[in-house]
């Protein structure tokens, strides 16, 4: 169980200084509607409806990125998800946001803009460091209590997220009560069964290392995907390979080979690989074939085939646990869609513990009408969810745990 205080701890009449994590992507300057907005809903609202003065911060993009922009559309989104006001102030910890911040009233929600934009945010170091900058020392004075609910962001120790709950009473919203308790769970859950872990995704590099680290907590891997490829590599087939313009395997093959083939030889029997493939025909078609069918490496591929699916079915329906990383083909192409959404359905149809993690792969399931309520949880988190599977701290949980040992809780 966590150790930290939540909102249900909170003083009433509370001034709150609220983290939220509205990190989206950015089309035309604008951010895009995605579960992120959705989920801080609740805390804001509950915050809201019990009569607190409601401030919140958050972060989009990073200096010399494109999508690095105002947050003056994020608070426009929220307010259609909250269903009430939510002022915003361009304006970070200088006098036009403590003005802004001092005239609202009990019930009122305000925004600050884009925390990147001020200096003291972004460099990462330490809790007491950042408690010390211009921007926690100049903001706190006007809140009685800090309210984390950026579980997305707490791997980074930046200022809004690390130095607050030192200055402030802190607690946490219910975005991050619900994502630590389900992102953990793989460590701190007791199951009867086997636990399987769906891996896939582009970012092989990460998720070869959360199996490397889940080790004897998994019973069995079932890849796709990049990793999977790579996998399929390492047991001597000719896939794996960057064709064409592609720079996704070869260097992410380079960086993990050895990890791999150690994995390999240390789990085989725990980690099952695609028996075939799937790929653009020449007539645009989706085609499949058998992996040992494939002698030569000049052939892209974007999907698990149908017997492999077939194959990964049953392996989830009898499993008591089972956590997704990364989606197992390029789902955005309805052509081949058929292995993530054959997963995805497949732990729909069953009871088991399910975390469906990474931004990406979570958008499978509304794409394909599938329905969250399928699923134990499905996480708005990337990276934090990868260093919860593998049980690294989160700098800021762990500050707000420290802050709730100091208040005696
Ligand atoms: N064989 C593949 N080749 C290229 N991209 C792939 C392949 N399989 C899956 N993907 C892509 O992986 C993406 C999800 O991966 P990733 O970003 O690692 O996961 P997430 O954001 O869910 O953590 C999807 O957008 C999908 O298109
Ligand atoms: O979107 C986020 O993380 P994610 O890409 O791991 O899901 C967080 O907002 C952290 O953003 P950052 O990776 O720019 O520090």
């Amino acid at each position: 169980m966590p150790e930290f205080d939540t909102i249900d701890d909170l003083p009433a009449d509370s001034r709150v200084l609220v983290r939220l994590d509205l990190n989206s992507p950015i089309e035309d300057g604008s951010p895009q509607d995605n579960r992120r907005f959705e989920r801080h809903t609740e805390t804001v609202r509950e915050l809201a409806a019990a009569g607190h003065r409601v401030v919140l911060m958050a972060h989009q993009g990073r200096p010399g990125r494109d999508d690095f922009t105002s947050l003056a559309g994020h608070a426009e989104l929220l307010a259609d998800h909250v269903d009430r006001d939510v002022a915003f102030v361009d304006d970070t910890y200088g006098d036009e946001a403590l003005d802004a911040i001092d005239a609202i009233d009990a019930g009122e929600v305000l925004l600050l803009e884009n925390t990147r934009m001020c200096e003291d945010e972004l460099p990462e170091a330490e809790p007491e460091a950042k408690a010390e900058t211009e921007f926690v020392r100049t903001l706190a004075p006007h809140f009685d209590a800090y309210v984390n609910d950026a579980y997305s962001a707490a791997h980074r120790k930046h200022a809004s997220l690390v130095g607050f709950p030192l200055a402030l009473p802190a607690y946490a919203g219910r975005v991050m009560e619900t994502e630590y308790e389900a992102n953990t769970a793989i460590a701190t859950r007791e199951f009867d069964g086997p636990v399987t872990m769906v891996v896939g995704g582009t970012k092989a590099t990460d998720v070869i290392g959360v199996m490397d680290a889940l080790d004897d907590r998994v019973d069995r891997f079932l890849l796709g995907g990049v990793a999977g490829e790579l996998f399929l590599r390492a047991a001597g087939h000719p896939v794996g390979h960057d064709v064409g313009e592609m720079d996704l395997f070869d260097e992410q093959w380079e960086r993990n080979r050895e990890l791999i083939e150690s994995v390999l030889d240390e789990r085989g029997d725990a980690i099952h690989l695609a028996s075939d493939l799937a790929y653009e025909g020449p007539d645009g078609e989706r085609a499949e074939v058998a992996v040992d069918d494939i002698d030569e490496k000049e052939t892209g591929f974007l999907d698990v085939g149908a017997a492999t699916v077939d194959d990964y079915r049953p392996l989830i329906r009898e499993s008591d646990g089972v956590f997704v990383k990364g989606a197992l083909g390029v789902f955005e192409d309805e052509r081949f869609a058929d292995g993530t959404v054959g997963a995805l359905a497949a732990i729909a149809e069953t009871d088991c513990f399910s975390v469906v993690g990474g931004g990406d792969t979570s958008r499978a399931i509304e794409m394909y009408g599938l329905s969250e309520d399928e699923f134990s949880h499905v996480s708005i988190a990337g990276g934090a969810y990868i260093r919860a599977l593998t049980g690294e701290p989160l700098p800021a949980v762990e500050v707000l745990e420290a802050a709730a040992r100091r208040a005696g809780n």
